[in-house]
């Protein structure tokens, strides 16, 4: 990858001589990298058995969680917040595996659409939940700092399993969870 970065920044008519980029394809392959390590990852790996028994079968809401994600198209950042939500049967997953599972697929190339439905289909599997809701909003810079150039724009995207998708109240219970911390 670190030669690719020295092609690329060659291409854009940069000096990859100069002292100050010396590292860069080395500095910009390894940031690459890591912006996709959800390929690295598994959900078994990340899950890692923190599953624990609760007779809890309310909403579980996990809010707010921050999403930083490329978009497949341009390779471009979006940025913005993921919110998770399932209805536990028997078992409730740890709270920080949430998070990690929003991560694994975030940290790929995506198209948000795609992303919240591996979320939800994710949890739905490894929690056997009666149901899952997730919605994401974010900002997408191809959006912002190329192309049509629209600062202020968000797209929101849901996916609604189990019960989130056959039941009006459970979603709107939900929906509404989601007002309280805002
Ligand atoms: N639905 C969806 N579209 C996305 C997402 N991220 C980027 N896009 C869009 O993907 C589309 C790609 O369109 P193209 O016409 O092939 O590419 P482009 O010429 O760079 O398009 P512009 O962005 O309109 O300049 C654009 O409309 C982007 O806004 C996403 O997560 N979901
Ligand atoms: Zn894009």
């Amino acid at each position: 990858m670190e030669e690719h970065w020295a092609h690329i920044i060659e291409a854009i008519g940069e000096d990859l001589s100069r002292p100050g980029l010396a590292d860069t394809p080395k500095r910009a392959a390894r940031a690459f990298e890591f912006l996709t390590r959800g390929y690295q990852q598994s959900v078994e790996e990340v899950v890692n058995n923190a599953l624990f028994p609760s007779a809890s079968s309310e909403i579980v809401l996990v809010q707010n969680v921050e999403l930083y994600s490329l978009c497949e198209h341009h390779m471009l950042p979006f940025i913005g917040k993921c919110h998770v939500a399932y209805i536990p049967t028997g078992k409730v997953l740890g709270l920080s595996k949430i998070a990690r599972l929003v991560d694994i697929f975030a940290r790929r190339l995506q198209i948000q659409e795609s992303l919240t439905m591996q979320i939800a289909e994710t949890i739905m599997e490894v929690t056997g939940a009666d149901g899952v809701g997730v919605i994401i909003e974010a900002q997408h810079m191809c959006m912002m700092m190329r192309g049509v150039e629209k600062q202020n724009s968000i797209m929101k995207t849901s996916a609604m399993l189990g019960s989130f998708r056959t039941e009006p109240k459970t979603r709107d219970e939900f929906l509404s969870l989601l007002q309280l911390g805002r």
